[in-house]
């Protein structure tokens, strides 16, 4: 069995009387996609907040790469390996694709943020910078600006962005919100190989892209882990029908 990148025990997360997050255990394993399903307000946000260090859990422990990270903050977390995306926030749409992704490399190793026209003739930024962008899908726009992007390939440029950080895993909470049909079946081989660079734990609403890609499923109903398996064991999952798919399944 692969080596597991991430484990969570325990976990407990009240907001005063509600428990958002009752004794959920679960594990990242390298290579994997493991998917956290669950009806609205069963707590997936809630959990992946406490995972990436935006919200304290009452109990449990948070073992990230060896060591446990539950007291850390979201930044140290990020410092580490964590990769929680889509940090949309750090596209600049003024900025080209080439030049969002040099910053990110630049930003990954660390050194200040300079003039561009010398960044770009680095070619310590640009051949990484390069190499994410094509292996996130976005190869032959990279002098277009991110505004001018399509909403999909507004995604890959962030992709290639969380590329550039050289993640440990990823913690990607509704990748294929807001994208329509055609441009989640876009990014649904993106989000594939992408397991190859990092582990990916994926919140998603979208069915479809959850059974296409995950290699294990957790559903989570009132904040706990109800069942834990493969596509075809969760599918077949009774409980799982009843308390959530549905005549979906
Ligand atoms: N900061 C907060 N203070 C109080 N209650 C909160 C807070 N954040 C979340 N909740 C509540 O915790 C529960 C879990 O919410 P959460 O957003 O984690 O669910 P979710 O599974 O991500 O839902 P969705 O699929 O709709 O995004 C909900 O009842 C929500 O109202």
């Amino acid at each position: 069995m692969s080596e597991v990148i991430l484990e969570i025990h325990n976990l407990h997360k009240a907001f005063g009387a509600l428990q958002a997050t009752q004794d959920v255990s679960l594990t990242l394993r390298q290579g994997e996609i493991h998917a956290l399903i669950g009806p609205n307000g069963a707590g997936k946000s809630t959990l992946i907040k406490q995972i990436a260090g935006e919200i304290r859990p009452d109990s449990g422990s948070i073992v990230f790469a060896g060591q446990r990270v539950e007291t850390w903050d979201a930044a140290a977390r990020a410092r580490a390996g964590l990769a929680r995306s889509f940090q949309i926030s750090s596209v600049m749409p003024d900025y080209t694709v080439l030049q969002n992704v040099v910053l990110a490399v630049q930003g990954a190793q660390g050194r200040s943020f300079g003039f561009f026209r010398p960044a770009l003739s680095d070619r310590h930024l640009t051949d990484p910078a390069q190499a994410h962008i094509a292996h996130a899908g976005l190869e032959g726009r990279e002098g277009v600006t991110a505004a001018a992007l399509s909403h999909g390939e507004r995604r890959k440029l962030e992709i290639a962005m969380a590329l550039a950080l050289q993640p440990r895993a990823f913690l990607l909470d509704e990748p294929m919100a807001g994208m329509g049909p055609e441009g989640a079946r876009q990014l649904t081989p993106i989000l594939s190989e992408l397991r190859t660079s990092a582990p990916i734990l994926l919140v998603e609403h979208d069915m479809d892209a959850v059974f296409a890609l995950a290699d294990r499923i957790s559903v989570l109903v009132y904040g706990r882990i109800i069942a834990t398996g493969s596509v075809a064991e969760i599918r077949a999952n009774p409980e799982v029908r009843a308390s959530y798919l549905g005549e979906e399944a």
